[in-house]
């Protein structure tokens, strides 16, 4: 028999376990029931994947949903898994025979199946032997789970006939009834309970009221949008169908690619959308909850509720899809008060008068969430009978607003509503006035829509030339989701060591890392902070000059050890990489530009390029350099930006360095290089610093045209995605026709 261990690392890659993985394994490999609560994303289904194949006998999964299995099936394969599944969808009728004669190391069925396979299936099976029988998202069982399904209940039968057979109940959301009831309706003998923890702590979860019409939807577009520019996926949960297809139409109307998914779509459609999506084809996914059980894609940024869902168990898990890698993304739920009057439409479907009160107990749940004005991850938590000790968890918007927002109209008890609607008439005329004022005045200085007032978002302003959709999209979608993420923590205030050692992550990464991807970042234009980073690295003015000195004595910045070979000890790869990133980004290293500046100022804004930034830098064919990777990856960037960075004349000496040292395959570049001299020295070219830096001396702002005109070295274009990316990060700011620096 193989080890645990072993069989985690040969069919898995993975060298430990996650935790409570290990003992639950064990507990079922020794035969005894277990009940695994395990938050979404924490590893429950190698707790059913791991036993068939130590102990080679089948493991039997009962799942809710057919494409679910299937794609489970088609994983497993892939690891080389003897994996089946067996229900209506299943078109091999080899399937059912080979698997009652125990030939596959874990086998799939629905719970209809399970319940209606004849008797002969389970003794032949029990003969060749049987591991396990797990039942996933076992909260199916009970009428006090959110996810109810019939025949989950009749699953009991089948304990007479595995007797001896371990059984394993597997779910993410179940509260303490919840849990009793799987137990008993599963006939449990003493099981094994594993509760782990509920708290996703790299999931932020706010809440916002919403008005329903078209203008609020093309807000959300455009809010989304600028998530999806960093190249995050994200799902967007709608309540119905109607909503699906009108918030979907939103996002191509924008230009946005997005996919739908609903039940009424046709299975090819569902499965074509779903493809698209989890291969990150498509960054957005507009869909009912129809979509995402199963869904293990680790990189979705963000999960937004369009309208609340029926049950706080739902909600959970839903947005539980989110951040399964553990890097931070966030949880937006929408609502309106009409969310909640649903109760009974949720109940259309109910049997009994159990279900039906514990339809509406999880509705108010969910009710409750939304109107709180306390942390939100504590509410979550002791929902599931966690305790959280402290008040406030820092990570969701009560938490990290001082002021409060709250729904004020669902403050009073829905019954008080009603019987005082005097009382609420009488608000309305005290303060009603006063405060649409002060709606106004706010919502015209910030360009924000009023309702009913039609609004086109920012992503979607049409200039005299050009429709844009948000410029982030192209701009950004080079930098990889961990760069961006580095680059985000960066900007808002933590230290290279912190972003390096994010508890959030499962292992620190290095340092190093860290640096590079903010310097990355820096080249790709996003804002930086140039003397707070220099400060952090230890790059000092004269640092500089040594290095300016020594590249100018080995004549090429293409590799890095022979610069390095001319600095002392102390100068290190990072100094190096750092000064020629700065070089490409047309930072000044001149003292008075740079040095001098110790108070944090915009110094990263002085734009004149010192006369190395024009050193074409090539790919490094010499892999032994220590730092060939980098030195590649930079002279790729520098390469695709060559275009942009502004630079002042090469002296002439400088200059002959650079041409007997590039010969032949680089008198290409040479030429490109000196062309962009000769437009430089008569048109200006519009970067983020030159745009910056012209416009903080214009009180009146700058209309597009008077931006064209004197950015004469750009294309309008590229002029007008260069405005709407410093309108995204907030640098700038629109109002009417006029462009301000904020
Ligand atoms: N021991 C491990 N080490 C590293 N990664 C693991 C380990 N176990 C599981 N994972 C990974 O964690 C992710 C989540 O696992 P899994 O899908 O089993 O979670 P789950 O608890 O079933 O989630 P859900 O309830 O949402 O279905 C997967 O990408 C899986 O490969």
């Amino acid at each position: 028999m193989e080890t645990v261990p072993s069989v985690l690392k040969k069919y898995f890659g993975f060298s430990n376990f996650k935790p409570y993985q290990r003992e639950v394994i064990e507990k079922i490999i020794e035969r005894r029931d277990c009940l695994v609560v395990m938050a979404t994303g924490s590893g429950k289904s190698l707790c059913y994947q791991v036993p068939p194949l130590v102990v080679k006998k089948t493991g039997i999964v009962v799942s809710p949903l057919i494409s679910l299995m299937q794609d489970q099936v088609m994983a497993l394969k892939q690891r080389g898994i003897r994996a089946e599944y067996l229900g209506s969808a299943q078109k091999d009728f080899t399937v059912h025979s080979k698997a009652e004669r125990g030939q596959f190391d874990i086998l799939f069925m629905t719970p209809e199946k399970a319940c209606t396979v004849p008797t002969s299936f389970w003794s032949n099976l029990l003969k060749a032997g049987i591991s396990l029988f797990a039942v996933d998202e076992a909260h199916c069982i009970s009428e006090w789970g959110h996810g109810f399904r019939e025949k989950y209940k009749h699953l009991d039968k089948l304990r007479e006939v595995l007797l001896d057979v371990p059984f394993v109940g597997l779910t993410a959301t179940a509260t303490e009834k919840v849990r009793f009831e799987i137990i008993s309706s599963l006939k449990m003998d003493n099981p094994y309970v594993t509760i782990g923890s509920f708290d996703r702590t790299n999931l932020f979860y706010g809440v916002k009221p919403l008005n329903r019409g078209q203008s609020f939807i093309d807000e959300l577009v455009w809010e989304i949008s600028k998530e999806v520019a960093t190249g995050g996926s994200t799902i967007i949960y709608c309540t119905t169908i109607k909503d699906v297809e009108q918030v979907f139409k939103s996002f191509t109307k924008a230009g946005i690619e997005a996919g739908m998914y609903h039940g009424q779509m046709n299975g090819k459609a569902r499965e074509e959308s779903h493809r698209l999506f989890v291969r990150d084809e498509l960054q957005v996914m507009v869909a009912t909850i129809a979509f995402g059980m199963g869904i293990n894609k680790p990189n979705i940024r963000q999960v937004i509720h369009y309208g609340c869902p029926k049950s706080l168990e739902s909600y959970y898990q839903e947005s539980g899809r989110c951040g399964r890698d553990g890097i931070a993304s966030v949880c937006w739920l929408y609502y309106t008060r009409s969310d909640f009057a649903k109760g009974n439409f949720y109940c259309r479907d109910v049997k009994s008068e159990k279900q039906r009160k514990a339809v509406m107990e999880s509705l108010l749940a969910a009710k409750r969430y939304c109107v709180l004005t306390t942390c939100r991850r504590k509410f979550l938590l002791e929902y599931f009978g966690e305790k959280f000790s402290a008040d406030r968890c820092g990570n969701c918007d009560n938490c990290k607003v001082s002021k409060k927002e709250r729904d004020m109209s669902t403050e009073a008890p829905s019954d008080e509503i009603l019987t005082s609607n005097n009382v609420v008439q009488h608000l309305v005329m005290k303060y009603g006035n006063h405060f649409l004022q002060v709606i106004q005045k706010l919502s015209q200085g910030l360009n924000l829509s009023l309702d009913g007032e039609e609004r086109v978002p920012t992503a979607i302003l049409k200039t005299n030339t050009v429709t844009k959709v948000s410029p982030l999209t192209n701009k950004y979608k080079k930098l990889t989701s961990a760069k961006f993420e580095a680059w985000k923590m960066w900007h808002n205030g933590l230290s290279i060591h912190d972003i390096a050692n994010l508890e959030v992550r499962s292992a620190p990464i290095r340092e190093q890392t860290v640096v590079e991807y903010l310097l990355k970042a820096a080249q790709k234009g996003l804002p930086f902070y140039w003397v707070r980073f220099n400060k952090m690295i230890g790059l000092t003015q004269e640092i500089m000059s040594e290095i300016q000195l020594a590249i100018s004595k080995v004549v090429s910045t293409e590799k890095l050890k022979p610069i390095k070979n001319e600095l002392p000890e102390d100068i290190s790869y990072q100094h190096i990489k750092t000064y020629l990133s700065m070089q490409n980004c047309g930072i000044s290293l001149e003292t008075n530009q740079y040095g001098s500046n110790q108070t944090g100022k915009d110094d990263e804004l002085a734009h004149n390029a010192s006369n190395l930034s024009d050193c074409t830098l090539e790919t490094c064919p010499d892999r032994q350099c220590e730092d060939d990777t980098s030195v590649k990856a930079l002279a790729e960037e520098r390469d695709l930006e060559m275009d942009e960075v502004p630079s002042l004349p090469v002296n002439g000496s400088e200059e002959e360095k650079l041409s007997n040292a590039r010969e032949g395959k680089f008198t290409r570049k040479r030429q490109r290089v000196s062309e962009t001299k000769e437009v430089n020295s008569t048109r200006l070219k519009a970067t983020v610093t030159s745009v910056i830096e012209w416009m903080k001396n214009l009180d009146e702002g700058a209309t597009l045209s008077n931006i064209f005109e004197h950015f004469n070295g750009s294309s309008e274009d590229s002029v007008v995605e260069l405005l709407n990316c410093l309108e995204c990060d907030f640098l700038i700011y629109r109002k009417g026709n006029v462009y301000r620096v904020l």
